[in-house]
């Protein structure tokens, strides 16, 4: 959770983004209570009628939470520019040195692999809280190869990372054009309609099943939440470092959600176990027992695997969408395409 979280207060809370506002209301419908701080406050709710309106406390602290995250992001520009990005080694699970640092370049793209357990989302957050040597690894980061400044780190506001987390289940009972709508506010956009456009076409361009201005965010699936966050962070976030942990595979346009963001000059670090999605970075970082073991440049032969493992996810996908619309495989012309 945000360190301090529980201790701000609803009043600031609510200034912050008018989603939390929104969320605050669905779960005490009951009088305003500005000056309470959040965790006394998610004390006096009465989880009964927090159950009847779809809520808990846990998926109600999740969601405030990325709001708050969201809201950091939509801030204005940085006041300065983001050139490059450095992870100084730290040490692994068992306490021996980290053999690498990681230096990444505006607009590179890391992925990073490994086993399950073996620390890659430590990674995302070690650059996440701006680490300095005071996390489990005891990483290191530098901006533009310096420490970050403390206001960068402490300050909640710092708009420098964006993260597409896994979790993205929305409790709002909103149209995505409505939520969206927030965040262009949020981001003071001269054109918010037109960026609301945009980020809904994009949306659709990464997900394959359609979603309008009118769906509602609940009804939303997992691979459609996602796809609308990464638009949503491509086209409305200022921040130049994108986290995210893992992309489905499943309906979610990969190349092009890289491309969407790359072409927005950001960092982008992708945590994954997908083959496809590990060779599309300009690097990939493996990560084993809590440390960089190695960093490998993707080669030009790779590059090729990636075309066949890409035409053989395409004829994965088509057989999935078949199957999941009732129909057979069986067909000859079909065979023989298969075959090919
Ligand atoms: N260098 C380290 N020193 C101490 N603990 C670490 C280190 N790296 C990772 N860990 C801890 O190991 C556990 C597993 O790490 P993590 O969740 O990052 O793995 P993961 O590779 O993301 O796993 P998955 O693929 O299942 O998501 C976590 O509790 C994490 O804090």
């Amino acid at each position: 959770m945000i360190a301090d979280l529980p201790t701000r207060s609803l009043g600031d809370l609510q200034a912050l983004h008018p989603g939390i506002a929104h969320v605050l209301r669905l779960a005490d419908p009951s009088e305003p209570k500005p000056d309470m701080d959040f965790a006394s406050w998610l004390e006096t709710l009465d989880l009964t009628k927090l159950n009847r309106a779809g809520l808990s406390i846990e998926n109600l602290c999740t969601h405030v939470e990325t709001l708050v995250r969201q809201s950091e992001t939509l801030r204005g520009p940085l006041d300065f520019s983001l050139k490059a990005l450095s992870l100084i080694a730290g040490v692994d699970k068992f306490g021996g040195a980290e053999a690498f640092d990681l230096e990444i370049a505006v607009g590179e793209i890391v992925c990073i692999v490994g086993p399950t357990g073996s620390g890659k989302s430590r990674l995302l957050a070690d650059i996440e809280c701006l680490a300095q040597g005071d996390t489990p690894s005891k990483r290191k980061v530098l901006i533009n190869g310096a420490k970050p400044d403390p206001t960068l780190r402490f300050g909640s506001n710092h708009g420098l990372i964006a993260q597409v987390s896994q979790n993205m289940n929305f409790v709002m009972d909103l149209g995505v054009g409505e939520f969206l709508t927030m965040h262009a506010e949020c981001r003071q956009a001269t054109d918010a309609d037109g960026v609301v456009a945009d980020v809904i076409v994009c949306g659709n361009e990464l997900a394959g099943e359609r979603f309008t201005a009118e769906t509602p965010l609940t009804q939303l699936s997992g691979g459609q939440s996602r796809a609308l966050m990464i638009a949503d962070t491509a086209l409305l976030s200022a921040s130049p470092i994108v986290l995210i942990d893992e992309i489905e595979n499943a309906g979610i346009d990969r190349r092009r959600a890289l491309d969407l963001l790359v072409a927005r000059e950001k960092i982008v670090l992708i945590s994954t176990h997908d083959p496809i999605l590990a060779l599309m970075g300009d690097k990939r970082v493996v990560i084993r027992h809590g440390a960089i073991a190695k960093i490998i440049q993707t080669s030009a032969r790779e590059r090729a695997c990636l075309v066949e493992l890409q035409r053989l996810d395409a004829r994965f996908t088509e057989v999935r969408q078949r199957l999941r619309v009732g129909e057979t495989i069986d067909d000859e012309k079909f065979e023989v395409r298969w075959m090919r």
